[in-house]
């Protein structure tokens, strides 16, 4: 089946506390964006990578575009004022490119489109540490169920605030959630549609406000996503341990 991710990478970085977005700070001398899309770009041949990132930061995105020698699967697109606005610009890219539309005319007096199913990936352009296999997990998955979000149980104690009070909660029922979020782009395309709720905070609350079930799959520890300066010294150690 057709596949094609949405690579998020829009935001401002504010807990960085950097000037320069952290998508672009360098790990190893690459951009950390550059990671994500290397992955990406890997795990399939057929692949096909819609890249959101700020309209200001295009030179930067296409100076990544050149290095990875992908022109031909990338498409850059401006990012939205939330990251559900950033995905809703990626999604607005598959029908702008009719990328779902398979001709099947017959004859040419009885021509007809149909609309196919692709699997869509979403994302975080700055979990540069994906690995192939679980973007292989999440396709699989994807086919067989209609989507895979990947997660990893909690290592550390959890408590809830109710009232005011930290109550404690059985840290075998928490799952925290990473990405790529993957879905069938029929589900995705539906979700999308409905108005903004400040508690989207990632597409599977999206899809289950559409009244449709999501599916987990196994996460990996490695990736993590980088939002505070900890984060970048921790990916950098990580990576500089792989390739021992
Ligand atoms: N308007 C936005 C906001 C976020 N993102 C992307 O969504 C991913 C996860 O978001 P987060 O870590 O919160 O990034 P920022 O919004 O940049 O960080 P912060 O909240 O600290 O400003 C990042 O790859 C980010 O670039 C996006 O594409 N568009
Ligand atoms: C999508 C996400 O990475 C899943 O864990 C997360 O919800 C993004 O949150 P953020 O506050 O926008 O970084």
């Amino acid at each position: 089946m057709q596949k094609i991710a949405i690579i998020v990478a829009g935001g401002a970085g504010v807990r960085m506390g950097s000037a320069t977005p952290k998508q672009f700070l360098l790990l190893h001398g690459k951009p950390v964006l550059q990671y994500s899309l290397q992955a990406f770009l890997d795990a399939y041949d057929d692949l096909k990578i819609i890249l959101v990132i700020p309209e200001a930061h295009f030179d930067k995105g296409n100076q990544i575009i050149e290095d990875l020698q992908a022109a031909h699967r990338v498409t850059m697109v401006n990012g939205g004022e939330t990251r559900f606005h950033s995905v809703k610009n990626g999604l607005a890219q598959i029908s702008l490119q009719n990328w779902l539309i398979a001709n099947t005319a017959v004859n040419k007096s009885e021509e007809s489109a149909e609309t196919q199913n692709a699997v869509v990936f979403v994302h975080d352009g700055v979990r540069c540490l994906i690995s192939k296999e679980l973007i292989r997990r999440c396709y699989e998955q994807t086919i067989e169920k209609g989507s895979a979000i990947p997660a990893v149980t909690a290592t550390d104690s959890i408590r809830i605030m109710e009232n005011g009070i930290p109550k404690v909660a059985n840290r075998d029922n928490i799952r925290i959630i990473q990405t790529p979020q993957t879905f069938l782009s029929n589900l995705l395309l539906e979700a999308f549609a409905q108005t903004y709720n400040p508690l989207f905070t990632d597409e599977a609350t999206v899809v289950e406000a559409a009244n449709h079930p999501i599916f987990l799959t196994e996460g990996e520890y490695n990736n993590i996503k980088i939002t505070r300066p900890a984060d970048l010294l921790l990916a950098e150690s990580i990576i500089s341990g792989s390739q021992q």
